[in-house]
């Protein structure tokens, strides 16, 4: 799903990503490690179609993104779920109002803004909210919340645009090691039980060990590790993270 051949990324007139070779099928659960500026967001964001291919060739979804028009940009980012650090949630609507507003393209504005939500689409939500384990907090605004669990119901609303992929750039690095792991395992349970891909970005190697089935490690711009979790010993971290 997707496809990334002798690629060369990056902004503007600067290219920040070379030669990049990755192909990713449905399913994979994938964690991006690597230093600070290695690339790492850049590679990841490089999924929705907002980075400038510099040559190579780079499809996601059957979508070829370089030269990408705007029409084939909104179909592409309808089914892909982002998830920040910053949680980009509504601060001053519930739990639930939040989850329910993944599903915006269903539902039409008004009924939306009047909170007129049909059976189904609240039976959709649960299932949501059950799954990243934060039901019992449905009726709460999302500012009454713990960061964690705001990074969880971030999650509920990303699903609930029923994504192929989704993109968790640094979900837990805010987060104490406790709520870090919860989200982790969320993460985990939404890519088992739905299939859907998950890519993310983590600056704790520990995390990405446990949690993902690849790893691609990436150093000064270049993938310089892409294997099974397993795979990853002392000698090859050292070399993801040397200093150039
Ligand atoms: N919008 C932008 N415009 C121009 N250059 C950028 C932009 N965003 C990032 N860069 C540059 O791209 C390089 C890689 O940054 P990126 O954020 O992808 O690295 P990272 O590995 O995610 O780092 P960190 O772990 O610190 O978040 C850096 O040199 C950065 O300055």
């Amino acid at each position: 799903m997707i496809k990334m051949k002798n690629l060369t990324l990056g902004y503007k007139k600067e290219k920040i990503l070379n030669d990049v070779n990755i192909r990713v099928k449905k399913g994979e659960f994938i964690g991006i490690i690597g230093p600070s500026g290695a690339g790492k967001s850049t590679l990841l964001m490089s999924i929705t179609g907002g980075i400038k291919v510099f040559n190579g060739k780079f499809e996601v979804l059957d979508i070829d993104l370089e030269n990408i028009k705007k029409k084939n940009l909104i179909k592409l980012r309808e089914q892909i779920g982002v998830v920040f650090q910053g949680y980009n949630l509504v601060d001053r609507l519930s739990v639930l109002d939040n989850v329910v507003s993944g599903m915006l393209k269903d539902i039409p504005l008004t009924r939306a803004i009047l909170k007129l939500y049909k059976n189904k689409e609240l039976e959709k939500a649960k299932e949501y909210m059950d799954i990243v384990d934060i039901t019992k907090h449905s009726l709460k605004r999302c500012d009454e919340l713990s960061g964690g669990q705001r990074q969880r119901v971030a999650i509920a609303r990303a699903l609930a645009a029923e994504p192929k992929i989704i993109l968790a750039d640094e979900p837990v690095s805010a987060l104490d090691p406790k709520s870090a792991k919860k989200v982790m395992e969320v993460l985990k349970r939404v890519n088992e039980v739905y299939g859907v891909t998950v890519i993310t970005n983590l600056h704790h190697l520990e995390y990405a060990k446990e949690y993902c089935n690849r790893i691609v490690g990436v150093n000064g711009g270049r993938v310089v590790f892409d294997d099974n979790s397993e795979k990853l010993t002392d000698k090859l971290v050292e070399k993801i993270y040397a200093v150039n």
